[in-house]
Parts: C-alpha cells; sequence; structure tokens
C-alpha cells in the first residue's frame, strides 16, 4: 500500500514538468451573521504542467471555494496563487472554468456560445479563423453536425458537451472543472469523461478537478487530492495514480491494485 503514496510511481509524462499552479499558506473566510468562518487556513498546494488533479472531500469542506479562487472569481483572504509564476489577478481566460451546469445562452446556437469566448481570446484572429477555432473543438466533443442548433434545443449531456468545448477553445492554461459531470446520467457521464480525458491528452493541460465520485477521480486524474473537512480545511492526503495513459476504462477497472486504491480514498473519506 505504501508503494500506492509514493512520487516515483508517478506518470512519466510529468517528469521534469515545473509548477504551473502554486497555492502557497492560502486562507479563505467568509463573513457570517455568527462572526467569520474560516473555511480554508493555510492550505497548500502544487499542481506541475500538464497534470490532472482530482479533488475530493465531504460536502462543505471548501473545493467549491478552492476553485473559486483559483478561477479568480472568489476573493483571497489570505496567502497567495500563482499561475505559471505570476500571481494571479482576478478572473481570466488562462483559467478555463466548467462547472455542473454549463449556463449556455439559451437564445444563441451551440456555436455561437463557443464563439464569446473566442472572440475574447483570439480578437486578431479573422471570422473564419474563429469559427474554424469553434468546429474544432464542438467536434472534437461529438458535436460536429449539431453547430447551428440552438442551445435550447440541446439535451443537458449535449449542452455540458458545449460547456467543455467552450473551456478548451479558450487555449487556457488551466482548466478547471467543478463536478461536470454532477447532473448526468451514469452513461452520459462515462462518455463525457472520455471525451474529455482525450482532449486533455491532445492539449496537454493542467486540469483540476472536483467530484464526489471516487470511481471517477481515479479514472481521471494522476493524482487524487483529498480534504479535509472544514472549518480550516487544508489539502489531508494525496493519492498517486500511475495508470497508463492513454486509459480505457476496463483496464483501469481490472488492474490488480484498482480496488487498494479506491479503498484508499473511501477509507479517508470514512474516517
Ligand atoms: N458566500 C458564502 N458565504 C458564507 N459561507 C459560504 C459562502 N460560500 C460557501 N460558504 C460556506 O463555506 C463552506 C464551503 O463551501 P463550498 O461550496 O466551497 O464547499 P464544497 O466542498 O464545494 O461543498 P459541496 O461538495 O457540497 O459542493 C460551506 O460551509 C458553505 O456553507
Amino acid at each position: 500500500m505504501e508503494a500506492l503514496l509514493k512520487e516515483e510511481h508517478y506518470t512519466p509524462h510529468l517528469e521534469g514538468k515545473p509548477n504551473m499552479l502554486v497555492c502557497k499558506n492560502l486562507k479563505k473566510v467568509y463573513p457570517t451573521p455568527k462572526g467569520e468562518y474560516v473555511v480554508l487556513d493555510d492550505l497548500q498546494l502544487k499542481i506541475r504542467q500538464g497534470e490532472f488533479v482530482s479533488i475530493i472531500g465531504h460536502s462543505g469542506c471548501g473545493k467549491s471555494t478552492l476553485l473559486t479562487m483559483i478561477a479568480g472569481l472568489n476573493p483571497i483572504s489570505g496567502g497567495n496563487i500563482q499561475v505559471d509564476g505570476a500571481p494571479i489577478i482576478g478572473a481570466g481566460p488562462d483559467r478555463a472554468v466548467v462547472f455542473q451546469s454549463p449556463s449556455l445562452l439559451p437564445w444563441l446556437t451551440a456555436l455561437e456560445n463557443v464563439m464569446i469566448g473566442v472572440k475574447q481570446v483570439f480578437p486578431k484572429a479573422t471570422k473564419a479563423e474563429k469559427i474554424e477555432i469553434c468546429k474544432y473543438y464542438l467536434d472534437k466533443v461529438g458535436l460536429g453536425n449539431d453547430f447551428d442548433k440552438r442551445a435550447t434545443s440541446l439535451s443537458q449531456g449535449m449542452q455540458q458537451r458545449v460547456g467543455i468545448a467552450r473551456a478548451f477553445a479558450l487555449k487556457p492554461k488551466i482548466l478547471l472543472l467543478d463536478e461536470p459531470f454532477g447532473m448526468l446520467d451514469s452513461l452520459t457521464r462515462g462518455e463525457l469523461q472520455d471525451v474529455l480525458l482525450e482532449i486533455w491528452q491532445k492539449e496537454k493541460i493542467t486540469a483540476v478537478a472536483i467530484t464526489h465520485d471516487v470511481d471517477e477521480s481515479i479514472f481521471l486524474a494522476d493524482r487524487v487530492i483529498m480534504m479535509t473537512s472544514g472549518p480550516h480545511a487544508k489539502i489531508g492526503d494525496e493519492l498517486f495514480i500511475p495508470f497508463k495513459r492513454p486509459r480505457n476504462r476496463r483496464d483501469v477497472l481490472e488492474h490488480p491494485e484498482y480496488y487498494d486504491y479506491r479503498g484508499y480514498l473511501i477509507d479517508f473519506l470514512n474516517h
């Protein structure tokens, strides 16, 4: 079991890669009618370029708080966050977020929804180039025949595909995912995990995904980070997942050590 915790068993694609994300002494305090509530305290986290990290922890421990702080959408109370060596100042297209609900603009088509971000990130590109970028990512998520469908006519799974395309089309340095498949049925969830991993593998983006699903956390990640329960939550433990990439669900599930990894995470959550 000890072997599971050692970095030397880490996946080879991260060898020699610098840190892309560093959270140092991170603190978050929310004011409440009963006084200050310290959600995160002295949290330390380093994520390497191209690494896929899953975050698990009990409901309310502060996972979304951490993710929205990294996204620059939630002010930091103490400590700092650096992306690619520079402290973050607010939100920016270098950090794309995929939320549980994609919140597409309903009156726009799939392509137009992706285009909103593309226009901001590639202002100098021609219209044709921008359309090409949108179509490329929509095609990658399996919506090659649905560019012109309005968001309202897309199923929940298709809308989340647009959400993923929209995030990748920004060409971010870090992809932040907050329970991205939480609202989907298990079949669609599995399909979208595969889609996500396929594009991530190709784009070599650093990714951080919050999930409540232990199997999903293992299947997606190079490392699973376990947060302690709040208040004053921090990183409690981490597990390196060395299964070879590209990953195949059946291979992962049939791996002789799979249930050791799963059991380790479930034990953490039960204590
Ligand atoms: N704006 C806010 N003001 C006050 N308290 C807040 C605010 N946002 C979140 N909290 C509290 O901070 C704690 C952490 O919330 P957060 O949503 O980050 O947890 P989480 O781990 O993502 O939860 P879940 O797994 O249920 O989504 C919770 O106790 C929550 O009630």
